[in-house]
């Protein structure tokens, strides 16, 4: 156990990353196998970016009532599908294919402008999903996570525990605007795992140690998580 400020976590260190992407993806089925034990439809959120595709290229191929499981995103970078930066289009690419082709993908972006456009008939589907049973995280080496960033315009709307399901955010590292579940409904999940790789984000976790959830968005989602490293 690792922890900070009466926040604790389990850090769980691979020897190399295959080893950590399946045994995430073996957690990750357990958990939801459990949650689907215990509920006729169990909602999953999983994040985007570089660092998630190898743990779903190997959970997509596990066996389990996929047709009962509704997948969504941490967060979204407002972008058409057909960009590269999608990250709806890498669930749909890696996640949402072989057996977890029959699970339901919710989507968490509407072609138009702005992600204000579309917000409340993103939000009304998301919260009829609620609470998440199962979550995965990312984190960036600026200590951001979902699409919680330091330094962003809405930065503490997602945090406030009060906060909407989806909250829009514009941020200074972020190319485009984005759309983020909130820290309230990310720290609801049932289980809840952080997925970070490199020595850059090990010093970046190390170095939030003490620092606020304005300056090291993470810390806002670590209580209770288990965090996945691999150098
Ligand atoms: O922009 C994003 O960044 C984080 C971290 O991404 P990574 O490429 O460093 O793995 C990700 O968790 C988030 O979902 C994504 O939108």
């Amino acid at each position: 156990m690792a922890g900070d400020q009466g926040v604790t976590y389990e850090f769980q260190d691979y020897p190399d990353r295959e080893m950590l992407f399946i045994d995430l993806a073996g957690q990750l089925a357990g958990d939801l196998r459990a949650a689907l034990s215990r509920n006729d439809r169990v909602a999953f959120a999983v994040p985007g970016g570089t660092s998630p595709g190898p743990v779903f290229d190997d959970l997509c191929a596990t066996d389990l009532a996929w047709d009962r499981v509704d997948v969504m995103l941490t967060d979204e970078r407002w972008v058409p599908e057909d960009s590269d930066r999608s990250n709806t289009r890498l669930l749909r690419d890696r996640l949402l294919t072989d057996k977890a082709a029959k699970a339901q993908l919710l989507p968490m972006y509407m072609p138009c402008q702005e992600p204000e456009d579309r917000l409340e008939e993103l939000t009304a589907i998301i919260e009829a999903e609620l609470p998440l049973s199962v979550v995965l995280l990312g984190m960036g080496a600026d200590m951001h996570t979902a699409s919680i960033f330091p330094g962003a315009d809405q930065l503490d709307a997602a945090l406030r525990p009060d906060a909407p399901v989806l909250v829009p955010m514009r941020a200074p590292g972020a190319p485009e605007p984005r759309v983020t579940l909130s820290a309230r409904v990310l720290n609801d999940a049932i289980r809840k795992h952080i997925l970070i790789m490199g020595a850059d984000k090990r010093a970046a976790l190390e170095n939030a140690k003490g620092k606020t959830v304005q300056d090291a968005p993470i810390n806002a989602v670590l209580d209770g998580a288990i965090v996945h490293w691999a150098e």
